[in-house]
């Protein structure tokens, strides 16, 4: 089944047309990464998928549900499609735990012990056990990272998006950010749309590679198909300047 699913999408920021007929399918459980050059359209791709930027034309689809419909309740698929941004975007004056607490607590209403035992599993899993009471401000931000990605799996979500996630990090703070989300993206029942640079990681982990330049997808190939044959002269040129970088 498709969790998501673009069907002639457009999207204008006022006359600036930020996505050209987007058609795009991702299966449950899939990992696809989607690059290309600054000002693409990744990050508003992206964004669509929950809401946070409004299409103007087509038809978006998430988990079954068409957001550009105006009975489609934003807030049950954000119950469902998680987010980690590029600037973490954890609440400063609360605690490692209680930003993980949160959302279940206010959302699914989640009793207070489970919740507590959840975010405890999860904050070991992301390497963090011993930071529960911290405060954010006394993480790196690669801990800090960390702790938004167990945020959105406390949540129990179907989809994570992942919005250029080590962008903001130390070169040195990467890798344990990546690993934690190659973890995550073990799990076969996860579906995970990632914008990254990170190359190394697009060729270990994903399934599949969505290449994008001016609004328009140029290339969506299986991940080997895309590093060792792409069709596309954009993306060939676009491939040779990052691992060059
Ligand atoms: N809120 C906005 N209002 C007007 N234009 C916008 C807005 N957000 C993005 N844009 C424009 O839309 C285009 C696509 O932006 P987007 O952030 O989606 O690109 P990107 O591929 O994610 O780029 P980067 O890799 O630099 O983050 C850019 O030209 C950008 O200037």
């Amino acid at each position: 089944m498709s969790m998501i699913e673009f069907k002639n999408v457009e999207k204008y920021y006022g006359n600036f047309h930020a996505l050209k007929n987007i058609n795009l399918e991702i299966d449950e459980g899939e990992t696809v990464v989607l690059i290309g050059p600054s000002g693409s359209g990744k990050s508003t791709l992206i964004r669509a998928v929950n809401g946070l930027e409004e299409i103007q034309e087509g038809q978006l689809l998430v988990n079954g549900f068409d957001l550009h419909d105006p009975k489609t309740d934003i807030n049950r698929i954000r119950k469902n499609v998680g987010m980690v941004f590029q600037h973490f975007n954890l609440y400063d004056n609360k605690s490692t735990i209680e930003n993980i607490m949160l959302a279940p607590r206010l959302v699914l209403k989640r009793d207070e012990a489970e919740n507590k035992r959840m975010a405890m599993a999860l904050l070991e899993k992301v390497g963090l056990a011993d930071k529960a009471a911290n405060m954010p401000s006394e993480l790196s931000g690669g801990q800090k990272q960390r702790v938004a990605i167990a945020r959105s799996l406390a949540m129990q979500p179907k989809a994570l998006l992942f919005d250029e996630p080590t962008s903001a990090l130390d070169p040195e703070m990467i890798g344990d950010v990546l690993d934690v989300m190659r973890d995550i993206a073990k799990d076969s029942s996860m579906t995970m749309l990632v914008v990254t640079h990170e190359m190394s990681f697009a060729k270990a982990v994903a399934d599949r590679v969505i290449f994008m330049a001016d609004g328009q997808i140029l290339e969506d190939s299986s991940t080997e198909a895309f590093f060792n044959n792409p069709t596309e002269p954009r993306a060939q040129q676009f491939l040779s300047q990052v691992e060059h970088h």
